[in-house]
């Protein structure tokens, strides 16, 4: 795909009037995320309608300016992106702190970023990245709150039981992803890849946009898709950090099928606009 965002249309934040609209019709918008069995339907069928031999590009929020969070991500949505990439940091697996499900009673505030505020206002599919301690402890309210597949890091000192939380994704109804650093090797999600929906490969450390692509990961990308091939499985393959449209045919060719976009997904300074695939 090929586009580029419109300019948002309204002056009035679209994200204010859509939570407005649910608190004015009785919360009724509001209620559904309090329903697991609906919110379930929604993750699974949201995701399965996408072919795995196209190429997502999920462009990041966290190069957007979060002053104006509406209306950069509903123009990328215009501009025909199909997932939007929402990373979770708390400061400690990762140093920086981004947004949490939402923190005051499911997006009362209508200030607040959150992925529940995200999940009102975007038809989008929301593919959540928790680079937290202890992910397990947040992944109910995060697929409450409205996100599509939900990616956890393999690593120990985020996720203890990495085979429980990938379960626990899925049986609260969303798709399930593992997530590798750079450092990490792919021996880490063996044992786990005939469970999992999407494995998302780290091309710089986590933390930051902006940063360099690490090339040594295009490797880990064919190793991996060759690997997948030989346990019959198909999970996404996601690559994250550094992707522009100058690397991006390097990470395709290698196998992967979903690239996030983040300083070439969302400008800031600029109207935003999509990664040309
Ligand atoms: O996980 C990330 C950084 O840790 C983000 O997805 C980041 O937004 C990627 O940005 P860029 O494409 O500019 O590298
Ligand atoms: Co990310």
């Amino acid at each position: 795909m090929a586009a580029t965002a419109s300019s948002p249309s309204s002056s009035l934040c679209a994200t204010t009037v859509l939570l407005r609209k649910g608190n004015l019709n009785g919360g009724g918008r509001l209620a559904t995320h309090s329903l697991l069995p609906q919110t379930t339907v929604r993750a699974t069928v949201r995701v399965d309608k996408f072919s795995k031999s196209d190429i997502i590009v999920s462009p990041s929020i966290l190069s957007a300016n979060f002053s104006k969070l509406g209306e950069q991500v509903k123009a990328v949505e215009v501009a025909g992106c199909d997932w939007i990439h929402v990373d979770v940091m708390d400061g400690r697996f990762v140093p920086n702190i981004t947004i949490g499900p939402s923190l005051s009673g499911r997006g009362k505030y209508y200030f607040e970023p959150s992925v529940f505020l995200l999940s009102k206002l975007l038809v989008m599919k929301i593919s959540l990245l928790q680079m937290i301690v202890e992910p397990e402890q947040r992944v109910p309210d995060f697929i409450k709150a409205g996100a599509d597949i939900v990616s956890v890091h393999c690593e120990q000192s985020s996720t203890i039981h990495l085979h429980r939380t990938v379960n626990q994704i899925k049986s609260l109804g969303a798709k399930a992803g593992v997530v590798l650093n750079p450092a990490t090797p792919l021996s880490a999600i063996e044992y786990v890849l005939d469970v999992v929906d999407l494995v998302l490969i780290m091309s710089v450390n986590p933390g930051f946009g902006g940063q360099s692509f690490i090339e040594s990961q295009v490797k880990k990308i064919s190793e991996l898709r060759r690997l997948c091939a030989e346990k019959g499985v198909n999970p996404w393959i996601e690559v994250d950090g550094g992707v522009t449209p100058s690397n991006a045919y390097k990470v395709i060719e290698a196998g992967a099928n979903a690239l996030v976009a983040g300083s070439a997904g969302i400008k800031t300074s600029k109207r935003p606009v999509a990664l040309p695939v």
